[in-house]
């Protein structure tokens, strides 16, 4: 009997600590035309000019920090979350796992559902809210992968799940661990995305970016705006926490280049925040499902010491989902 092939498909890291791997990371990564969207003269200046030789051996720095006995922790995440899944789902699926960039590739993975006889294939992007840059990328390189194939077979794709109600259990939940009373202020930081990207999410050209509160509704106009998607994240974890709205802050962190990114700047929310002499503070990073660089590094470390220098007393992460078998649930409850 044939398979239903399921694909899971995270952003990426690189093979190693070693500089001339996070180079060849950087490079496919920045090299993306949905990534670093500007055209491609200026992007291959930008990046192989720029970029790449003067960031890769600092970010090696960084990766060397949050390595450890696995390996980068977000490639251990997704390759168990795609062996839970397969348990989950058992025979009548063929889950695999692919990085968007580096390994394990999409096409090594696409290649393992071919030889496997897949009567169908449904991807599943690993990133809760959509964006060009990330499930958009996915998807793409998918339907020009897939699109080559003498026989197509039926392909579905996961646009964003932005609002899965286990999902925000699991974060929820994770939070439950760190007594939220002792807090002074929770943030839900969101990965950043160039302004530029969100608007060329509104169709109208009328409505994104032209109130300070668009991202503040969900609706028919902004219903692909990643800011606004991740605001509705954001919304239904604090009502799962009975969070007050004056409690807590949405913001976007991980800014790269001087162009405007979506706002506020987590790193401007800090400044506030201990301006306001506000002591302990609670981060969520739901636009990631595992814990990576961006969690381990910048929450954990960077924005920790950031806040002490401030005046602040401790920044605390919560827990991504990782592991955990009620996302593993979720995954399952999003597969037709
Ligand atoms: C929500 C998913 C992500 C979006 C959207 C996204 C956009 C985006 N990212 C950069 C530049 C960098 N991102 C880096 C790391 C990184 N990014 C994501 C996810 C999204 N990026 C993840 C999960 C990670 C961590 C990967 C890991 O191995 O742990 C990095 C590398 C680190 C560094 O040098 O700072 C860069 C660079 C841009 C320009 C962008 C724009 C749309
Ligand atoms: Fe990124
Ligand atoms: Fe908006």
């Amino acid at each position: 009997m044939s398979k239903k092939g399921i694909l899971l498909v995270n952003l990426g890291t690189p093979d190693s600590t070693a500089t001339a791997d996070v180079k060849k990371y950087l490079d496919q990564f920045l090299m993306d035309e949905r990534v670093i969207d500007i055209p491609k003269l200026n992007r291959t200046l930008l990046v192989k000019g720029i970029i790449v030789p003067f960031r890769s051996p600092k970010t090696a720095k960084l990766y060397r920090e949050i390595w450890n006995e696995n390996g980068s922790p977000l490639l251990y995440y997704s390759k168990l979350q795609a062996k839970m899944l397969q348990e989950r789902l058992g025979d009548e699926y063929q889950v695999e796992l692919a990085m968007r960039y580096q390994n394990p590739s999409i096409a090594s993975a696409l290649d393992k559902l071919k030889s496997g006889l897949v009567e169908s294939i449904q991807v599943i992007p690993l990133f809760p809210q959509y964006a060009s840059a990330s499930s958009g990328s996915v998807i793409q390189l998918v339907m020009e992968l897939v699109g080559k194939w003498p026989t197509v077979p039926p392909i579905s794709f996961v646009n964003s799940f932005h609002d899965n109600e286990l999902m925000i259990k699991v974060f929820a939940e994770n939070a439950r661990k760190h007594q939220i009373d002792t807090y002074d202020h929770v943030l839900f930081s969101f990965h950043g995305l160039p302004e530029r990207q969100l608007l060329k999410c509104d169709h109208t050209g009328s409505y994104c970016l032209k109130s300070s509160d668009c991202c503040q509704t969900l609706n028919d106009t902004n219903k692909f705006c990643y800011s606004a998607q991740g605001h509705h994240t954001a919304r239904l974890i604090a009502a799962e926490l009975n969070l007050p709205k004056e409690k807590y802050t949405v913001c976007f962190q991980s800014r790269l280049g001087k162009e405007p990114w979506v706002q506020p700047y987590t790193t401007d929310v800090l400044k506030k925040l201990a301006g306001e002499g506000k002591k302990r503070l609670l981060v969520f990073s739901p636009a990631f499902v595992a814990d990576c660089l961006e969690t381990l590094y910048e929450i954990t470390v960077e924005y920790h010491e950031e806040f002490r220098e401030l005046g602040g007393e401790h920044v605390q992460l919560v827990e991504s989902l990782n592991d955990s078998p009620v996302f593993i649930e979720a995954l399952a409850g999003m597969i037709k």
